[in-house]
């Protein structure tokens, strides 16, 4: 009888919700859907284990370094973070594209930065997915993930199990890997010395902007970003809390215009952070000789770091995922002291917890996980107010629990602006009136 009862209401369910599916598949869903040719693909990491499955996207071998992410939505925005330059992405998350791409462009304007997705293209160098949702429907999609990676040159592989790489992954660490596609998935896997390690190249000087440029001119206080391979989506932050931000090359030579800014921000970008000693040092001075607020996600904080005396480690698998929780140590702004932030994260590298911490220098948050530092900051007696963040506040994708340290960052660099004025007209009326000597 109970049986009977539940298989009925099951059968209810079904019925009821075909309608409604129905109706999602006249707008954003897969046009008429045609069965793709099998195109062979094998996944070889260099420590010699090979995965075979299907291809698609674009049917181009590549080699790149081999992680995974356990975020379960958003692949659209973990692929066009540019901080997975040099990457093959392998996805935890078992069925990926189920909702498809949007389109990726919004019209330009000094408000938006002119993209929805967090670049303009595809960063990683492949995906890897368990089941390929080859099917998509989302009300603002335009295409599948496999014709999207197609029109960027960017290799995928389906039909593989993820949990036997990711658990390979976590074991070993982060491992250099090759996808062979189409003729070449017949081929032995390459020898060891042919695996392409991204991270002896300076990444971030291949993903940064050439040329400075300004959005949302009109703002009331300027935030300078230097750019290491920035996400959109801390522009988006930046701008719609009113700051004009000028997006500058990440080893422009900011200390030379950094007058005209109210504040510095520092970005998150691919690769080794060593890469970006050069940035570290353009820094320390500015620390010595400049005392309005900076802040830094991800490799900034790590430059930050470096900047400061601390050192910066390659972890063995790094933290990638939407669900990474981090204690803070200190209260500032938003932030309290013993609390639990859920974070979107995205690293391989990070600062070294040493004891006793530079001077003028504090652990800001650390993770609940693994005990890696996950922020620094200036100490209240530092005369600085400078913060540093291993995860990503601006999410996207991820939660918003800490989206408000942005507006904190903002809140001291529109203080210290005020202050200033205050202090100037001081030192102007206080200055000797000479005009009856
Ligand atoms: N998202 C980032 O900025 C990452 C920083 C650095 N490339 C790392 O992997 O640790």
């Amino acid at each position: 009888m109970f049986k009977t009862l539940a298989n009925q209401r099951v059968l209810l369910l079904v019925t009821r919700g075909a309608p409604r599916v129905r109706g999602l598949a006249t707008q954003g869903s897969s046009p008429s859907f045609a069965a793709r040719p099998i195109t062979p693909a094998v996944l070889h990491l260099k420590t010699g284990q090979s995965f075979v499955g299907k291809a698609f996207g674009s049917p181009k071998s590549i080699f790149g370094e081999t992680v995974f992410s356990t975020s379960i939505t958003s692949y659209t925005e973990s692929m066009t973070d540019p901080s997975y330059r040099g990457q093959i992405l392998v996805f935890t998350t078992p069925m990926i594209g189920n909702y498809g791409v949007p389109q990726n462009t919004t019209p330009i304007d000094s408000q938006d930065v002119g993209v929805v997705l967090e670049s303009q293209g595809i960063q990683c160098s492949a995906v890897v997915v368990a089941d390929l949702a080859e099917r998509f429907s989302h009300h603002k999609a335009v295409e599948s993930l496999h014709s999207w990676c197609v029109r960027h040159g960017v290799p995928g592989i389906t039909g593989v199990d993820t949990r036997a790489i990711t658990r390979i992954l976590r074991d070993q660490g982060t491992t250099l890997g090759r996808l062979a596609i189409g003729a070449d998935a017949s081929l032995p896997a390459p020898e060891v010395a042919e695996y392409w390690d991204p991270t002896t190249e300076n990444l971030v000087d291949q993903v940064s902007v050439r040329e400075p440029y300004t959005l949302n001119p009109e703002g009331d206080i300027r935030i300078a970003v230097l750019d290491f391979g920035a996400k959109a989506n801390i522009m988006r932050s930046l701008v719609r809390r009113g700051a004009s931000v000028t997006v500058l090359p990440w080893n422009h030579d900011f200390n030379s215009i950094r007058d005209q800014f109210d504040g510095l921000f520092l970005s998150n970008g691919p690769g080794d952070p060593k890469h970006c000693m050069e940035a570290a040092l353009k820094l320390r001075k500015t620390f010595e000789e400049w005392d309005k607020p900076v802040f830094g996600i991800c490799m900034g904080h790590q430059v930050i770091g470096m900047a400061a005396g601390l050192e910066a480690y390659r972890m063995t698998f790094g933290n990638r995922g939407h669900n990474q929780p981090v204690l803070a140590l200190a209260s500032s702004g938003s932030i309290k002291a013993g609390r639990v932030y859920v974070t979107s994260q995205n690293h391989q590298y990070a600062l070294k917890l040493q004891d006793p911490f530079p001077n003028g220098w504090e652990p800001f948050f650390i993770n609940c996980n693994d005990s890696s530092v996950e922020g620094i900051k200036s100490t209240a007696d530092s005369g600085r107010k400078v913060w540093g963040v291993q995860f990503h506040p601006e999410s996207a994708g991820g939660p918003l629990d800490t989206i408000e340290m942005f507006t904190d960052f903002l809140a001291e660099c529109r203080n210290h602006k005020e202050r200033s004025k205050i202090f100037d007209s001081a030192t102007i009326d206080a200055e000797p009136n000479h005009s009856f000597l």
